[in-house]
């Protein structure tokens, strides 16, 4: 399987957001103890070439869940569940993530994952295309985080800021997209993926309603919080 999400697959002109000895040192930094089954899912992701947002965006999600005192999530592309453990950990017990994925195979990994890291509970996972679960769930949410092909960005956000509520977050991952989205000369492993990200990202910061903000941790996290007023 190619990694579609590695820095130097099919392009050579790549640039590295954060410098890996920068990125080694803060990942260095990060002494908590997680339950076991972490390593396993991260064991899992290096086998399988699966692209898992990995610890140090795990726990920039779970902190950023807990800032705003998060009780319901929605994500987009949700994988076997390991960016969920991450924001499940952050909800109280009353709180509600709703998973969605396109894989069944991914359902029942995160079942047992999630399960044996004891948040399954907090967990409602969907099978199928993850806009028309969304639509198919009613309410607004506190965050909505999309991980889901790079081509549905845009549709994504448009479908995802009309549900935050004031005060909340929406969150995607890999918005840097390895450095594609500042160079001229890019290849675009998918194509479209690259022009999706950069029209997504440019949605986001010229939008009245949102501040927003991009950590380049790993691939790019942005963060874009509704106004309270
Ligand atoms: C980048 S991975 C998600 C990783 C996960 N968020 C994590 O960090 O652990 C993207 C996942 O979304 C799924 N996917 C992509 N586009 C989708 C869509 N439109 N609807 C549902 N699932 C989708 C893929 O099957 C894949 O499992």
């Amino acid at each position: 399987m190619i990694d579609i999400y590695s820095p130097t697959v099919q392009n050579p002109s790549a640039l590295v957001p954060v410098d890996p000895a920068i990125e080694g040192y803060m990942r260095s930094l990060v002494n908590q103890t997680d339950h076991p089954v972490l390593i396993e899912m991260e064991a899992l992701a290096r086998q399988k070439n699966f692209p898992i947002v990995d610890r140090l965006v795990g726990i920039f999600l779970e902190t950023q869940a807990k800032m705003i005192n998060a009780r319901r999530i929605f994500e987009f592309g949700s994988g076997y569940g390991y960016s969920a453990y991450w924001f499940a950990k952050a909800l109280g017990v009353e709180g509600e993530m709703i998973c969605s994925d396109g894989d069944s195979r991914n359902q029942e990994m995160a079942e047992k994952y999630l399960s044996t890291a004891g948040v399954w509970n907090k967990i409602n996972f969907h099978v199928g295309l993850a806009q028309e679960i969304f639509m198919q769930t009613s309410g607004d949410f506190d965050i909505c985080y999309n991980d889901v092909d790079k081509g549905d960005y845009p549709d994504v956000w448009k479908m995802a800021r009309d549900r935050i509520r004031p005060g909340g977050l929406y969150i995607a991952d890999n918005v840097l997209w390895h450095g594609r989205v500042a160079v001229e000369d890019f290849t675009d492993i998918v194509p479209g993926w690259t022009e999706a990200i950069l029209e997504h990202n440019r949605l986001i910061f010229s939008d009245p309603l949102f501040d927003a903000f991009i950590n380049p941790t790993r691939d790019g996290v942005i963060v874009a919080r509704r106004k309270t007023a």
